[in-house]
């Protein structure tokens, strides 16, 4: 398994290996100890599945803060997503920025967005399946929530701003300046 830190370094790609035959595939899409050698031990709780008939469907930008603070590794089994991660520690030095990869079934690798980030991603194909593992359990009064398109952060999303589908949750996001102190380095 390749682990690769990103420009915040905090942020994994990490890329099991896949093995091709005349019938398809195998992979181990994750190995506790194989990721354990490499540097990564975290322990999850929740396996997470969803579906995005829509291209340009955004699910987004998403945390829990404490007590129920989640670590997530998101992988694609269907489609594609352009997934980002966006670090929200008070006191990081990347406080405010963002990391972003391309997730699909060709690239096949996964990213690893631990705590204290906000999460979220845009799908680049119809029929779009994403899993995730999660360090903690789903706790709702933790949920909180950044509107996808604030000024502030300005992410890059791959599509054009009327070609965004969003929940009714995610349309009445709070802009960046709500994650103050939601979070400390
Ligand atoms: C996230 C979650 C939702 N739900 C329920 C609540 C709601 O009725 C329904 C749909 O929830 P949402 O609209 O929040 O689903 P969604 O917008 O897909 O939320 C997800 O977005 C991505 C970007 C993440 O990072 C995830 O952690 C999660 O926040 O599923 C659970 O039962 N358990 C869970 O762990």
């Amino acid at each position: 398994m390749k682990v690769e830190a990103l420009a915040i370094p905090e942020v994994k790609l990490i890329t099991p290996p896949k093995f091709s035959d005349s019938r398809g595939f195998f992979s181990e899409t994750w190995s506790a100890s194989k990721l354990k050698a490499q540097g990564f031990d975290e322990h999850f709780v929740q396996d997470n599945q969803s579906f995005s008939a829509q291209k340009g469907t955004i699910r987004g930008l998403h945390c829990q803060v404490a007590p129920h603070v989640q670590g997530k590794l998101v992988r694609v089994i269907k489609g594609a997503i352009w997934d980002v991660a966006v670090d929200i520690r008070q006191g990081s030095p990347t406080y405010g920025k963002w990391v972003a990869a391309e997730l699909s079934t060709e690239k096949w690798a996964q990213l690893w967005v631990p705590g204290g980030f906000l999460h979220g991603f845009c799908t680049l194909l119809p029929d779009t399946e994403v899993i995730y593992k999660v360090t903690g359990d789903y706790a709702k009064d933790c949920e909180r929530a950044v509107r996808w398109n604030d000024p502030t952060l300005a992410l890059p999303w791959p599509i054009a701003p009327d070609e965004a589908l969003l929940s009714e949750k995610d349309q009445a996001a709070p802009p960046f300046n709500a994650t103050d102190h939601w979070f400390t380095y």
